[in-house]
């Protein structure tokens, strides 16, 4: 068996109070195969958000995790690294794509400088090599190069977003984390992102953490998804399964919870 680009073992996170601590994640296991897109469901509140920071190493006090908890990226214990080390894992092993990843360009950089800024952190780079990696990483996501050139506020929201996840895509990491990456979007916008991102990691090869609470959306694009309850994984199974024959109540009230969708589920596919 191939070994998994990312394994959740027992993770228990807590955000610690003056009074009391908040449980809200409650022993969560699960795995992510090379190349596969998972998504993580569940309404607001549920922990999906904590996790995918603790995945990434870029939760902060008052989130605790527990000892006992194990993240692993193909087989390294990402709670164990030390800073120099986390340096090296960030961006190039994971990266994460937030929910208001757009508005986190640096409005007073050139989309170039923020290529260049990523690129540049992890190792010795020209600035003719970089301009020639940002041209080939923008034309993944079907952006044409004079935008190198361009600042933030003279792109769209959508435009932006692509922009957040080519930068994301710079050191070929292993997994792309996306919470909730095109909420902000209109719904024809949030769709050509994914099915984008969809074309990429096949040609590519990473894994893709998704996350909302967008449960149509998510059957469109995911392999296999994971239902959240309250800091707890109660369901996971094939986007189908959940779609058509979903196991736990929990997953059925989420979509009686859902406007009807028409017809046939079918992927998201796109041409390349
Ligand atoms: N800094 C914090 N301090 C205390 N509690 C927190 C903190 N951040 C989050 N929480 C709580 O932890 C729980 C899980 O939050 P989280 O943001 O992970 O949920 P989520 O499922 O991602 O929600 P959403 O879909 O709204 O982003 C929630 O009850 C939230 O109120």
């Amino acid at each position: 068996m191939t070994t998994p680009v990312l394994s959740v073992r027992n993770l228990n996170i807590d955000y610690v109070g003056a009074e009391t601590d908040f449980h809200a994640v409650k022993d969560v296991s699960f795995d992510i195969a090379p190349g596969e897109f998972f998504g993580l469901a569940g309404e607001s509140g549920c922990g999906k958000s904590t996790i995918a920071f603790a995945v990434s190493r870029l939760h902060r006090p008052p989130a605790l995790i527990r000892t006992g908890s194990e993240i692993l990226v193909e087989g390294r214990n990402v709670l164990e690294l030390s800073d120099d080390e986390l340096r090296k894992f960030r961006w190039r092993e994971v990266a994460m794509v937030f929910q208001s990843a757009m508005n986190s360009l640096n409005p007073v950089l050139t989309i170039e400088a923020q290529f260049y800024d990523v690129l540049r952190a992890h190792g010795p780079i020209g600035r003719a090599e970089a301009r020639a990696r940002a041209t080939e990483l923008l034309k993944l996501v079907d952006i044409a190069p004079e935008r190198l050139d361009s600042y933030p506020h003279q792109c769209s929201g959508g435009m932006r977003q692509r922009i957040v996840i080519a930068i994301c895509l710079a050191l070929n990491p292993k997994l792309l984390i996306m919470d909730e990456p095109t909420t902000a979007l209109d719904v024809v916008v949030q769709r050509e992102i994914l099915q984008r991102i969809d074309v990429l990691r096949k040609k590519l090869g990473f894994a893709v953490l998704f996350i909302t609470h967008d449960l149509g959306l998510m059957v469109q694009v995911c392999d296999r998804i994971g239902i959240m309850l309250e800091g707890e994984l109660v369901e996971v199974n094939e986007a189908q399964t959940i779609y058509r024959q979903p196991q736990h109540p929990y997953t059925r009230k989420l979509w009686a919870s859902m406007p009807k969708l028409r017809g046939e589920q079918t992927r998201v596919e796109a041409s390349s």
